[in-house]
């Protein structure tokens, strides 16, 4: 077991507003975290300096072996995977599927014309293959429904095959189907013994797949919870974060919550 994060007293502060608050947080590598909070909680500022593109104003922040603030982050960031709405924004809408995902390889986003090497595009549509969207390769991204766009950033983000993978609400505005497809490709990868660390956001405990370990529940910049997903995702913590009485429910390892 090795820790891929470690943030000791990391707060964030940005306008003069404080958005993260004294958080302390430990991530190894066997782990797969989910976090939950209110609208505003930090959630997204949280995953950001995970990501090491932000950070900390104040405490040490360690990102797989990198020390925020004093390593060079060149280095550090095809090690960590990523995929958010506001990264899929930036993906040229009329790009083919195939070199959205091949040209994580090269990190960047915007440049689309690298001499790619037969292994990247072996792995790439292997990526594809396991992300059911083989079929789909050479359409253009922006032709796709919000579902297999969704598919399309993650297979995008674990191209480079990352030590750390973190996923902005990856299930967020999707339908019922387009949702328990994805949910089951991911816990599928979560499940397996050589899946990486894995951060999620989501908003609903519903959007949380098999194979999750951990939970943190964030509230007002600070941690309400943080531990084994069974100890943390119960209806006293999620009650007391969003301010409501709540019945939460676990079935074959899938949350559902309530107001009671
Ligand atoms: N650059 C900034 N300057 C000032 N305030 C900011 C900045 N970035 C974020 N915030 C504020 O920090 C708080 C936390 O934002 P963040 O996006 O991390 O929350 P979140 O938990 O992901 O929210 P949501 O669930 O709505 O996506 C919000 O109140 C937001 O308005």
């Amino acid at each position: 077991m090795a820790r891929v994060l470690q943030l000791s007293d990391v707060s964030v502060v940005r306008g003069g507003n404080t958005i993260l608050d004294s958080v302390s947080w430990t991530v190894n590598d066997d782990e797969r975290w989910v976090i939950l909070g209110p609208n505003g909680a930090g959630k997204t500022t949280l995953l950001q300096i995970a990501a090491a593109m932000i950070h900390p104003s104040g405490g040490t922040a360690v990102v797989l072996d990198d020390t925020l603030g004093k390593a060079d982050l060149f280095d550090l960031r095809p090690r960590i995977g990523f995929a958010s709405t506001a990264l899929a924004r930036r993906i040229p809408p009329t790009e083919t599927v195939l070199n959205v995902v091949m040209t994580a390889a090269y990190a960047v986003t915007g440049r689309w014309n690298e001499n790619y090497d037969d292994i990247d595009t072996r792995r790439a549509r292997r990526v594809l293959a396991e992300w059911k969207l083989d079929v789909l390769a050479d359409r253009r991204f922006g032709d796709l429904s919000d579902g297999e766009q969704k598919r399309v950033q993650i297979a995008r983000s674990i191209m480079t095959d990352p030590e750390l993978l973190l996923l902005d609400e990856p299930a967020a505005s999707l339908d019922l189907g387009a949702r328990e497809e994805l949910l089951q490709i991911l816990g599928g990868y979560a499940s397996a013994p050589t899946a990486p660390a894995i951060i999620m956001v989501t908003h609903h405990v519903e959007e949380i797949p098999l194979g999750f370990s951990h939970a943190l529940i964030l509230e007002a910049g600070g941690i309400r919870a943080a531990g084994p997903i069974h100890d943390v995702l119960t209806a006293d913590n999620l009650g007391a974060a969003f301010g409501l009485e709540l019945v939460v429910e676990e079935r074959d390892g899938r949350f559902a919550a309530r107001a009671a």
